[in-house]
């Protein structure tokens, strides 16, 4: 009888609070899926999916531009809400989804730039290095991106090139994205791609944990029963290994200076940009920040640039008028290899070839989501968001946008950013500056804008410059369909391509 009471009172609860939930929540103006509306749960089963891309696209067409995602969340399609939602001053701060990405190293959370929902520590942390990240001075490792480069090419003359071996293409511009990245941060390689293979499982790990960020990312609290437990840590340990590593590097370069002194003549990279920091400023920089600087590299830097590395090899195989029209455009520049950035900047295909897949193929396709300030925010269309709510937007949603790329968005074609004809100067360049400001997106936005941009071209523009002026790469089986997995990152894989020497005209 007891019992009966207590089934009846839990199930009127139940059904007050879906009731609730359906007809007066703060956000019942906002449409989606019911069970959205319920709980968080279908935005960790659409994370784990590592579908998220697609279903976020899915749920704008059918439910429109502002959808539910959970009791507390809305997603939305309007390119026009970028700005309002990643603004550069009074910028929504970003929401709990962040948190899992702390490292617990002992008992202490170590948060990152990256990460904090604290924007005026994040204005702190940052302030001191924000100016070595603009084009001009990313140029300054230009030199050691050469290196990393010069050892690409060796390895694929030596293994696939020379033999006619198929080359898992996919492993190798994650080789190369990984390498290219130690060797600037701290002037050396993981050694990826001299060893061929991934070293101490640094890939491995950094992936296992993005394949637990993305789903835990959506139910936040979830962290502190699995990696943030005090008794059993469960399941992957997010960044630790990179942090590890960069703890490691850090103390054996300084005594390595400190014994030998710097090698002359050698490219500064950022590891010695940073502890001329803790020369010039003692008080604010010690080892351990200069570790958290650096893990924004390692953690930032590989599986993003990778992303998009394999997407445009990917598509530039499956889009034979876009590859002829590269090529083309690199026998006719006669570029010095590897390419130089002063060299490739203004060659228009190449451009259009990278601007198309930083729009198709977002390296990070979730939504980044930030929190509504204490004042709400009213929608031009009258409908209100209350304060505290979490909003965003997946650029894999707006970079699709029909107004914006052309009735064909969902295609990849690089001549979208040429001029067709017929198309007056001014048309062209008000229709690229409006896709060009929509695709940016793919780095985030206002006060949290990706450091990295810069650099992620000046990599992306090199590799491809120098490897398709070199050689043809083909899928071995043009209909062959990749896998991919979006968990944050967008991991993909089987990719067989041939490689052989072109011949340069
Ligand atoms: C194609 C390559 C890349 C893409 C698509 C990309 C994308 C992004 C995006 C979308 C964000 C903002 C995320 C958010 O708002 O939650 C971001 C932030 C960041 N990225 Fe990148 N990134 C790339 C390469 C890099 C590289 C090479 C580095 C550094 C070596 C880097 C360093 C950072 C850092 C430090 C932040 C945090 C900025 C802040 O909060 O102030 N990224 N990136």
């Amino acid at each position: 009888m007891a019992l009966g009471l207590v089934l009846a009172a839990s199930f009127a609860v139940a059904a007050a609070w879906v009731i609730w939930q359906l007809c007066f929540s703060r956000l019942s103006a906002f449409p989606g899926p019911l069970a959205a509306r319920l709980t968080d749960i279908p935005r960790a089963i659409a994370a784990a999916s590592g579908h998220v891309d697609d279903v976020d696209r899915r749920r704008h067409q059918k439910y429109g531009n502002a959808v539910r995602t959970g009791p507390n969340s809305i997603s939305f399609s309007d390119p026009s809400m970028i700005k309002v939602i990643y603004a550069t001053k009074n910028a929504w701060r970003k929401s709990g989804m962040y948190r899992p990405n702390d490292v617990l190293m002992g008992k202490q959370r170590m948060s990152n730039i990256f990460n904090t929902q604290d924007n005026a520590w994040h204005d702190k942390a940052i302030r001191p290095i924000r100016g070595f990240w603009s084009m001009s001075k990313v140029l300054d490792v230009e030199p050691l991106v050469d290196e990393t480069l010069k050892l690409l090419t060796h390895k694929l003359d030596q293994r696939f090139v020379s033999d006619g071996n198929v080359c898992p293409m996919d492993v190798w511009l994650s080789f190369f994205a990984w390498d290219v990245t130690a060797n600037l941060t701290f002037g050396r390689h993981y050694g990826f791609i001299e060893q061929e293979k991934d070293v101490d499982n640094l890939i491995t790990d950094s992936t296992k944990g993005l394949y637990y960020f993305a789903p835990v990312s959506q139910i936040p609290w979830i962290d502190y029963l699995l990696d943030k437990n005090p008794f059993v840590r469960i399941g992957p340990k997010p960044t630790l290994t990179g942090v590890l590593y960069a703890f490691g590097v850090v103390a054996q370069y300084q005594q390595e200076i400190k014994e030998k002194g710097k090698p002359a003549g050698s490219t500064e990279h950022y590891l010695d940009k940073y502890l001329e920091l803790k020369k010039t400023d003692p008080e604010m920089v010690d080892d351990n920040q200069i570790v958290n600087w650096l893990m924004l590299n390692i953690l930032a830097g590989g599986d993003t640039t990778s992303a998009s590395m394999r997407a445009t090899a990917y598509y530039l195989a499956k889009n034979p008028g876009n590859y002829k029209r590269l090529t083309d455009e690199l026998d006719a520049a006669r570029l010095a290899l590897p390419a130089q950035w002063k060299d490739i900047r203004g060659l228009p295909y190449l451009e259009a070839v990278m601007q198309e897949t930083i729009r198709y193929n977002p390296g990070i396709a979730m939504i980044f989501e930030r929190v509504v300030p204490e004042t709400g925010f009213t929608l031009p269309d009258g409908r209100y968001i209350p304060a505290g709510t979490n909003v965003g937007i997946n650029p894999a949603v707006t970079n699709r946008d029909k107004e914006v790329f052309g009735q064909d968005a969902d295609v990849f074609d690089a001549d979208r950013w040429m001029r067709s004809d017929g198309e007056s100067t001014e048309a062209f360049d008000a229709r690229v500056a409006r896709m060009r400001d929509v695709a940016e997106f793919t780095f985030g936005g206002g006060n949290r804008v990706c450091m990295g941009k810069a650099l992620a071209r000046l990599e992306m523009y090199k590799l491809f410059a120098t490897l398709y002026s070199l050689y043809d790469i083909k899928l071995v089986d043009p209909s062959h369909e990749w896998k991919y997995h979006d968990a944050w990152f967008v991991y993909q894989w089987d990719m067989p391509m041939t490689i052989s020497r072109r011949q340069r005209l």
